[in-house]
């Protein structure tokens, strides 16, 4: 476990996916929120960032998906500096941001709203493909398709918006608390889509606030405090680490 460095910080350069380097990032004239924070994402790998309420985690996430401009730092997507780019550009470059709480469209067919993911994709078999590969992978996106979206459960809908995700086949999904709002039963099967999608290939940044759940799914987590990476390592170490437990993760590890 690494004290105040990046996930994965062995990692070359080069292997990585996504990389955010000593960013510095905040609201307007407000003080900064990221105070040179550094995370880096490889391939088919899950990073969760967890820590304290107000610490930074979701505007990590805005400042990789280019909703925030950082002050300074750099981002590279896939060894491409992409510091500065707008989020429909960083779309183009692979990264895909699922937002905190639902994103849905409830009045529009899970279909539709799965498609709306592919607006940038023009070639029908690239399409296609690409919904085959989510109803394979999320097998509820294809038995409700022809369904409105709002008629699904929570988790269902939850499914819907990690599928239109990955219509623009991204390189890296920012997830912002998939768990939000639902309950343990679903969350726990939101974290097994998670794993699903880290399995068929793609890297996830996560962030979540039931943070002992998240790192049972992720493989690196990082702790964020006072606007940077306070400690990151393997996810099962972190789980492990009694202090950790006290002081970020609601209490000491099960025995
Ligand atoms: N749009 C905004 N405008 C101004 N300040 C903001 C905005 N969004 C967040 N902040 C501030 O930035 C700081 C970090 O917020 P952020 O949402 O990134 O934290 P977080 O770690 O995700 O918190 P939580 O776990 O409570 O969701 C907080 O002090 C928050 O008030």
């Amino acid at each position: 476990m690494a004290a105040a460095s990046g996930a994965a910080s062995n990692a070359a350069a080069s292997t990585n996916l996504l990389e955010l380097n000593d960013i510095e990032a905040g609201y307007g004239r407000a003080a900064l929120v990221l105070r040179g924070l550094t995370v880096q994402v490889p391939p088919a790998t899950v990073v969760c960032l967890v820590g304290p309420n107000g610490a930074g985690k979701s505007t990590v996430l805005k400042v990789a998906s280019g909703m925030l401009a950082p002050r300074s730092g750099s981002i590279l997507v896939d060894g491409v500096d992409v510091t500065g780019t707008n989020s429909q550009r960083m779309l183009k470059h692979g990264l895909a941001h699922v937002l905190q709480g639902h994103s849905v469209f409830r009045e529009m067919t899970v279909a539709e709203n799965v498609l709306l993911g592919a607006f940038t994709v023009k070639d029908q078999k690239v399409i296609d493909e690409r919904v085959a590969f989510v109803q394979n992978l999320f097998p509820i996106v294809g038995e409700r398709w022809k369904q409105l979206a709002g008629l699904l459960s929570g988790g269902q809908q939850k499914q819907v918006e990690f599928a239109r995700s990955l219509m623009v086949s991204p390189k890296v999904v920012l997830l912002d608390e998939p768990s939000m709002g639902l309950d343990p039963k679903t969350t726990a099967k939101v974290f097994e889509q998670v794993a699903r999608m880290r399995d068929a290939g793609t890297a996830v940044l996560l962030v979540e606030q039931n943070a002992r759940r998240a790192l049972e799914t992720a493989d690196i987590g990082c702790v964020l405090d006072l606007g940077r990476v306070h400690i990151s390592g393997p996810a099962p170490e972190l789980l492990a680490d009694p202090t950790l437990g006290e002081l970020y993760l609601g209490g000491r590890p099960a025995s």
